[in-house]
């Protein structure tokens, strides 16, 4: 049998593009097939555009700290027009640069939204292409809820889509999303109200880390109501009125926007997948074994929409490992296991590996031991800001394996990089102490624990 290409790609974000370009490099004909913008999620409505305002927030911090280090700062508050035209304009060199690397890779991109007609062939725009293999990469979109006035919120897409800072706001969730945009939100000058279901925030990360972003960001003056939900958003005149429920007492909060942050969904609505042998699990995700392979001998998928773990860097390197084994006769899988990852509430989290709680869940409490450090920052010992650095190592009692690394505090996601190393690589807490400490540097904690 023949095909119009060896590889079709469908969905051109994080894990489309990494797994395409890396299927041309070994000579494969590839064709890729993007409905939006090239570089998906991540770099349109995501990490990127999201870092970028992290780190605006944290500039903002800076120039608050300035002055106690001596500096005559005149401080004329934050132009959020100026400053996402920038963000937005930046975004779309990055578009570009996608584009032109999909040019010189010789890879296909065809425009359009993308649907099954059988294993091999895709129409797009009632055009029909063939591929020996087809690759589904094609992300998520926000989760939204069923409540009346749901009309009247945004989702995170929308966020990057604000023309000015909300005065007030309020955000519902208590995952990723939520803790960031509402952090990032509060720092650029919003008054927020984080809006959570249950009774904690990230509630698979280590508890103590999560404790004390909580407590902190309380003390900064967000304002967190757990054991709540929003029943209903009305339009007034000027603004919104949201109804939030806290055990049972209803109350209404005049704002400008409430922005849910409830979670993603698998993007595969326009897919047609009865036309393929592909299953789906509970939440519409598409099943993929270890080696990406669906229930469809030819239908392979990776990324957001396997929904494994949903992060940038694992839809990339599963995305070239696929590619490595289809088009290169390699072999490797994906390791899921020590993923480093980051929050950026702005308030920096580093985490890598099992939380205590995990720890003590999968090898008993008598068999772990934890090392802690709790600091504050040299910046504070300047600014007088009464926030303290705390870091965390979870090794087995017996061999020291370091089993979790956990940070939180200035520079966390750039130390949890390094460190997730150790981690992954089953090193142990004198592995770590054989390690000369750099210094003055928080990071040197790490390899100093008593
Ligand atoms: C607000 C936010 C912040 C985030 N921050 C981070 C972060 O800091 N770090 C991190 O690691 N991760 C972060 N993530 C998660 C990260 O963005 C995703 O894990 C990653 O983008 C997934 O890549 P993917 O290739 O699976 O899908 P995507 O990047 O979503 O790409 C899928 C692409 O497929 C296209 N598509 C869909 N259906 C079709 C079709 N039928 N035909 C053609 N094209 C189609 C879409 O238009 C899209 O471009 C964030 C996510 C969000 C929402
Ligand atoms: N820094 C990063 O690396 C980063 C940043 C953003 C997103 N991400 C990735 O994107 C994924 C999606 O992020 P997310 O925040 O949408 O999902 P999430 O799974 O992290 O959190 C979803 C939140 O929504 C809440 N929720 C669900 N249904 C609800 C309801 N009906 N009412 C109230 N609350 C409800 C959940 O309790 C949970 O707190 C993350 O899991 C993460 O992998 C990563």
């Amino acid at each position: 049998m023949s095909f119009d290409y060896d590889y079709v790609v469908i969905g051109g974000g994080s894990g489309g593009i990494a797994s395409a370009r890396r299927a041309a490099s070994y000579g494969a004909k590839v064709a890729l097939v993007e409905g939006h913008r090239l570089g998906g999620t991540c770099v349109n409505v995501g990490c990127v555009p999201k870092k970028m305002m992290h780190i605006a927030a944290l500039l903002g911090e800076s120039l608050e700290y300035a002055h106690r280090f001596g500096w005559d700062v005149k401080y004329g508050g934050f132009d959020w027009k100026s400053f996402t035209q920038k963000r937005d304009a930046d975004i779309v060199r990055l578009n570009g640069i996608y584009e032109r690397n999909l040019t010189n890779s010789n890879i296909t991109l065809i425009n359009g939204w993308a649907k099954f007609v059988d294993s091999h062939t895709i129409e797009v725009d009632g055009k029909q292409i063939s591929g020996k293999y087809v690759l589904i990469a094609t992300g998520g979109t926000p989760n939204t809820l069923n409540i009346p006035g749901v009309e009247h919120t945004i989702n995170s897409d929308g966020f990057f889509e604000l023309q000015e800072c909300p005065k007030k706001a309020v955000v519902v969730g208590a995952g990723y999303i939520a803790v960031e945009l509402a952090g990032i939100l509060h720092a650029l000058g919003s008054e927020v109200t984080l809006v959570v279901r249950g009774d904690k925030l990230l509630k698979k990360f280590d508890r103590e880390i999560i404790q004390h972003l909580e407590e902190y960001l309380q003390k900064e003056g967000l304002k967190i109501l757990f054991s709540s939900n929003v029943t209903k958003v009305e339009k007034t005149e000027s603004t919104l009125k949201a109804t939030i429920d806290t055990n049972g007492q209803s109350e209404e909060h005049a704002v400008d926007c409430v922005l849910l942050a409830v979670g993603r969904n698998p993007n595969v609505d326009q897919l047609q997948l009865q036309n393929t042998k592909v299953e789906q699990g509970e939440k519409r995700e598409i099943i993929a074994n270890d080696d990406d392979t669906t229930h469809d001998p030819a239908v392979y998928a990776i990324g957001d929409v396997v929904g494994k773990l949903e992060l940038t860097p694992v839809a990339i390197k599963c995305g070239r490992l696929l590619a490595d084994r289809l088009f290169a006769e390699k072999t490797k899988l994906m390791n899921y296991s020590s993923v480093p990852t980051a929050i950026f509430s702005p308030l920096e989290i580093g985490t890598c590996g099992l939380s205590e709680e995990e720890a003590v869940q999968e090898h008993g409490e008598e068999n772990i031991k934890v090392y802690r450090s709790r600091f504050t920052p040299m910046i504070h010992s300047i600014t007088k800001k009464e926030v303290k650095m705390v870091m965390k190592m979870i090794v087995i009692k017996d061999t020291e394996k370091v089993l979790g690394m956990h940070l939180i505090g200035p520079d966390s996601a750039e130390i949890i990089q390094g460190f997730g190393i150790a981690v992954r690589h089953g090193l142990t807490k004198e592995d770590l102490d054989d390690v000369v400490a750099l210094h003055p540097s928080a990071a040197e904690e790490f390899v100093t624990m008593k």
